[in-house]
């Protein structure tokens, strides 16, 4: 592997790559963002003097921006107009590409013969393991042109023709999977004429001589009508009955009266007598059968995920199972002999950082994956993982460059997969590659830097894996940002952001420090990945946003091992 020392900010003009993090100049954000920042230790640059780590804002100007991007300036607004930027997508400046157009030129899946930055004239599936060619050598490469980041997340969405066939499964298995066919009502509902409170049920206008239900005995408080009783007797015109909530609405009944409306009296001539303050309008109370559907109505389409709301009406609406797509399963395979799984770093060798992460990253997203398994630096073990592998996606970290031990590309040549990108123009992690390994099964090759390794999963694995349970893309949203980012020249740049609520401006996103390719403080404290167009944002532009898929609250709810019987588990 390459030392990865560098930090991946080759290709660079200098004064472009802030993004290692440290601002050494200052915080050039206010004390909320400082919060997520974290406020950290006050990093000295040699030579620099103490008194100038943290600089007050009316102080700032050209310190702050030696960490990289324009101070945020606290009170200064910032353009009202920008965040109204429409919910399009942003277009890197000179981007040849149309990503809606199918046959754009370039595009790998174009009808008419091989892309810029396809291959499609290799055969589709990997050799089998016993006739494994040997490995080819890796070491340096011609660089493929890099496909602009939009395009490449085109690319992961549309390899995968069809999803795997639907399943069907009990109800709660469904959940975080995409429905196959639309839902729709098998009953009316409600199914019966429902009272919407506890009170009473009235025929006709008031007074009423109050009922009991025929099977109740005479004396003590009338029980009325509970939810889950059986049709009653009619109720006559100037009578009531005691009824609870969602208990079925007798015959004849014209409304319901709320107990807290009603007096009853007993008048000396016997019985009892209910009493309104005000008339009882007819419907009152009353939740008619069919209000919320029809039996044959659609409740939701098919392709919708399958939240825990959507769990919760289906059962109302009388489902027992669920027919909905599989949850993609995929493999990640953590390559580095320079890697530790516990432990603190030492000589040389640092700890794995994408195993622990990209697992649960994974069953977020709603996919099977099992724990990721750690390989050795060595083409034949590579090569043997993926002939075996029978995952619909493979995942690999690691070994994507040209380094004397990167041995994702000469593998993939060795198997004779299709590359469909081989590079993206991300900063960072443009040396991700998508491979189609055979038909329906693919890889995503992670770059080693951590943060590198998380702008492939949201560019490249996440479209791929969200067209695999066949959901429908998340519609891109736009937030503006609090303070400027710079921009590469000619690429996307990926920044962690945490969700600020301005009171002037609402939604908005602060842009994290320790952003730098190698780093994962940023994205540990982030609500979103900013989608920064070539070229930066200024304060205020509204930008794409990536969102985790933790940030909303949501897992798409499948992990392993959870445990089901908490006082078993002797954590409680
Ligand atoms: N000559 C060139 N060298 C490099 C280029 C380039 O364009 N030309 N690009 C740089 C960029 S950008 C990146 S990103 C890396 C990608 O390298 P690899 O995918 O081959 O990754 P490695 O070399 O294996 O590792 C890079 C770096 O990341 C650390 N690493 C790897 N795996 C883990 C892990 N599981 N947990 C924590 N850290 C990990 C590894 O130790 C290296 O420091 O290539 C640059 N080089
Ligand atoms: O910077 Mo590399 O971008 O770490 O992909």
């Amino acid at each position: 592997m390459n030392d990865g020392q560098s930090g991946g900010t080759r290709g660079e003009p200098a004064g472009a790559t802030p993004d290692e993090g440290c601002s050494l100049g200052g915080d050039p954000f206010d004390d909320a963002l400082a919060l997520v920042n974290g406020p950290g230790q006050p990093r000295v640059r040699p030579g620099a003097e103490a008194a100038t780590v943290r600089t007050p804002y009316a102080a700032r100007g050209s310190a702050a921006g030696e960490g990289g991007d324009a101070p945020y300036t606290a009170g200064v607004p910032y353009t009202a107009g920008d965040p109204g930027t429409p919910a399009t997508r942003p277009r890197a400046a000179g981007d040849p590409y149309t990503p809606d157009d199918p046959f754009a030129p370039g595009d790998p899946f174009a009808s008419d013969g091989p892309g810029v930055h396809g291959n499609r004239s290799g055969p589709t599936g990997p050799a089998g393991a016993e006739d494994a060619p040997s490995p080819p050598a890796p070491g340096p490469r011609s660089t493929p042109a890099a496909v602009p980041w939009h395009l490449a997340r085109d690319i992961a969405r549309r390899a995968v023709t069809e999803p795997p066939a639907p399943r069907t499964s009990a109800l709660g298995a469904a959940l975080g999977r995409t429905l196959a066919a639309p839902l729709t009502a098998l009953t009316d509902l409600p199914s019966f004429d429902t009272s919407a409170m506890d009170g009473w049920a009235v025929a006709g206008p008031g007074p009423w001589r109050l009922d009991h239900p025929a099977d109740t005995p005479e004396a003590g408080p009338p029980p009325g009508i509970l939810a889950g009783h059986a049709a009653t007797d009619v109720l006559l015109d100037g009578h009531a009955i005691a009824i609870a909530t969602g208990a079925r609405i007798p015959s004849g009944a014209t409304a319901v009266l709320r107990s807290e409306h009603g007096e009853v009296r007993a008048p000396s001539g016997g019985g009892r007598r209910l009493y309104a303050p005000q008339p009882v309008p007819p419907g009152q109370d009353i939740r008619p059968r069919g209000q919320e559907c029809r039996r044959g109505d659609q409740l939701l389409p098919a392709g919708a995920l399958v939240t825990p709301a959507v769990l919760g009406l289906a059962a109302a609406a009388g489902y027992d199972e669920l027919t909905a797509h599989p949850r993609p399963r995929a493999e990640v395979f953590v390559l580095g002999d320079e890697l530790l799984d516990d432990g603190l770093p030492q000589e040389g060798l640092i700890r794995d950082a994408l195993g622990p992460m990209l697992a649960p990253w994974l069953h977020a997203l709603g996919v099977e994956t099992p724990a990721a398994r750690h390989l050795a630096d060595d083409a034949d073990t590579l090569y043997a993982a993926l002939a075996e592998s029978t995952a619909d996606v493979v995942i690999t970290t690691g070994g994507t460059a040209s380094g004397p031990v990167d041995h994702v590309h000469p593998t993939l040549r060795r198997l004779g997969a299709e590359v469909l990108v081989d590079g993206v123009a991300v900063r960072p992690g443009h040396p991700m590659l998508l491979a189609r390994l055979a038909p329906g099964r693919h890889l995503v090759g992670l770059p080693g830097n951590p943060l590198a390794a998380v702008s492939g999963l949201c560019t490249l694995a996440e479209p791929l894996l969200c067209a695999l349970a066949a959901r429908r893309p998340a519609p891109p949203y736009r937030v503006p940002l609090v303070a400027p980012v710079h921009g590469h020249p000619h690429d996307t740049r990926l920044v962690p952001v945490a969700y600020r609520d301005d009171e002037r401006y609402g939604l908005t996103a602060a842009p994290l420090h320790f952003r730098g390719p190698a780093m994962l403080r940023g994205i540990a404290a982030a609500d979103a990945l900013a989608v920064v167009p070539p070229g930066g944002a200024k304060r205020g532009n509204g930008v794409e946003l990536l969102e985790l898929p933790w940030s909303a609250g949501w897992s798409a709810g499948w992990a392993p091992d959870a445990p089901t019987d908490w006082n078993a588990s002797g954590e409680r």
